[in-house]
């Protein structure tokens, strides 16, 4: 692990690795390995440094997702107001140091206010550019007692942006607003960076976990349980049906009361994305509180979705996913997301206009502006309707001139963001079965149940066999349709852009051996489970 602590010598280790790391063309091993990371990828997860396991989850996920992950280390005078507690906040650079290279970090960027061009003094009093987030996602909760705060985080965020320039970026739910506006940082100044949100680690008691939690003495330590008590009071409060605000809101309020110690800064239900306070949550609402401890400030907040439940299938090709999602879907009367059908339509859309594959600015554009329509067939054993642009292609889609190009084209990242952002439109409302390589892990890392659908490779050669045979195809050996399954997996798992992945909270169903129905069955058995 590298500790870089200049400017100069972070962009020279990004560029050596970037070169050590180009993939090699050749390098493909027959072995299908559902844990191989994206070859090229860099994670950057941004802190203040006093490591705990929220940031080891951050740190986890993006090691998971990445060839490179970086962890920057950087207390922002920027960002603390000239009341607040900048100089007394912890600094651990070596115990950060052991933790990171435990958890196999690349390299730590730690620089000193000097190197990061911001003198110690507040955001008010810099003299420097700026960059400031919409004014209605930082005037309501944390802005409104931290005013000059969220500029200074979306100001050193992106000059750690422009210095990294990292694939992914991860970011920790506990901070909600600010979650809320780097998404909107990254989207207005077009920085070609996924934002990747993380659950938030809690203590035992539920208490989340914040470098800050170390200025509490043991009886406050205790009393801040609370805080998070109070938003699962209200969530309890939530799955009774209740949507107004201001009940939700006084069910925090009366259980935070309970405790004299906890001084309310305030407690908020917003839409998470806009910040805009809500009146009745429709889709989902942010309930977000602030209190004072003596004198530390927690925050914490919950997400309350009223959406009907989503179950991603994930696996590699031929383990039967769209098959068992279609009639899973039928069993339990949600729709059936093709997202195969999806790439298929984009894809005659492409042969269509007479795009060569290798065009991908082209195809960039066609994908970005595309149109596609889903409505799920009456009849259960036929396809899902498709339209592109208008044009109904549910037939043409099938021809054997779209399967042999639809690959090529789903590998472009063009592609796979234009329609990733259409599925998570249709998501909103959940209800959904969708079925891919990257739906639980990308498109709705929050499903409530995801499941990984796989078979071995034999077994799957075996099943592509007794298809041709079926459908009067020219036969292929066994082996042949092995190499060719193994290939596939290979290109799948480890291209750059939604690599195929098992979900760390997924269910793997390896179906050697299993029927459909059976299939079918064990996710219909395993949905119902999980959601009495
Ligand atoms: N308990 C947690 N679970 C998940 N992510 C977290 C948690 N705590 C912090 N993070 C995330 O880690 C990143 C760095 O946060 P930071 O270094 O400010 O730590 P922190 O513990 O939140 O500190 P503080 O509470 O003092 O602001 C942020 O994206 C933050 O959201
Ligand atoms: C994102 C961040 C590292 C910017 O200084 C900080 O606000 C934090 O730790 O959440
Ligand atoms: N948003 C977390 C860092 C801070 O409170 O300044």
């Amino acid at each position: 692990m590298r500790l870089l602590s200049t400017v100069a010598a972070l962009r020279c280790y990004l560029a050596k690795r970037r070169f050590e790391i180009q993939p090699l063309t050749n390098e493909k091993p027959l072995q299908y390995d559902i844990t191989a990371r994206s070859k090229t990828a860099v994670g950057l997860v941004p802190t203040m440094g006093a490591l705990h396991q929220g940031h080891v989850s951050l740190i986890e996920r993006a090691r998971q997702e990445n060839a490179t992950t970086i962890v920057s280390i950087f207390v922002n005078p920027l960002q603390f107001g000239p009341n607040e507690d900048y100089q007394r906040y912890p600094r651990t650079l070596d115990k950060d140091l052991q933790l990171c290279e435990e958890f196999g970090v690349d390299a730590i960027f730690a620089p000193s206010p000097e190197e990061m061009g911001v003198i110690e003094k507040s955001i008010q009093e810099s003299i420097d550019t700026q960059v400031t987030p919409p004014s209605a996602m930082i005037s309501g909760l944390c802005g409104r007692s931290r005013v000059g705060h969220f500029q200074g985080v979306a100001t050193i965020v992106t000059k750690l942006f422009n210095l990294v320039q990292p694939d992914r970026a991860y970011f920790g739910q506990k901070d909600g607003q600010q979650l809320a506006i780097i998404r909107r940082l990254v989207a207005d100044l077009n920085f070609p960076i996924e934002i990747v949100a993380c659950p938030t680690v809690r203590e035992a008691s539920g208490l989340a976990l914040s470098s800050r939690n170390q200025y509490l003495n043991a009886e406050l330590h205790q009393q801040a349980a609370l805080l998070y008590r109070s938003l699962q009071q209200a969530q309890a409060v939530f799955h009774t049906g209740v949507r107004k605000s201001h009940t939700l809101l006084s069910v925090v309020q009366q259980e935070i009361a309970m405790a004299s110690s906890v001084l309310v800064e305030y407690i908020e239900l917003v839409e998470p994305n806009t910040l805009m306070p809500i009146e009745t949550i429709e889709e989902e609402g942010m309930l977000a509180i602030a209190a004072r401890l003596g004198s530390t400030r927690l925050i914490d907040n919950i997400v309350l979705r009223d959406r009907k439940p989503i179950i991603a299938i994930d696996g590699p090709a031929g383990a039967g996913k769209s098959t068992v999602a279609r009639q899973v879907a039928a069993k339990l009367g949600l729709v059936y997301l093709d997202s195969g059908a999806m790439y298929r339509a984009v894809t005659w859309l492409v042969l269509q206009r007479g795009i060569p594959l290798d065009d991908e600015c082209s195809i960039a554009e066609v994908a970005s502006q595309c149109f596609i329509e889903l409505t799920p067939n009456e009849d259960l054993q036929a396809p899902v309707r498709v339209w592109i642009n208008g044009t109904d292609v549910t037939q043409v889609i099938r021809t054997m001139e779209v399967t042999s190009k639809v690959s090529t084209v789903a590998a472009q990242s063009s592609v796979r963001q234009a329609l990733v952002k259409i599925q998570q439109s249709w998501g909103k409302k959940g209800g959904l079965v969708a079925e891919g390589r990257d739906i639980g892990t990308q498109v709705f890392p929050d499903a409530e149940v995801k499941i990984f659908l796989t078979a071995s490779v034999s077994e799957r050669a075996r099943r592509r066999q007794e298809d041709y045979k079926r459908l009067g195809q020219p036969e292929v050996s066994l082996e042949q349709l092995e190499r060719d399954i193994a290939e596939r997996d290979w290109k799948d798992s480890n291209r750059k852009v939604s690599p195929l992945k098992k979900a760390a909270d997924a269910v793997e169903i390896k179906t050697d051996g299993m029927s459909v129905i059976q299939v079918i069955e064990t996710i219909v058995d395993f949905y119902q489970q999980k959601l009495s």
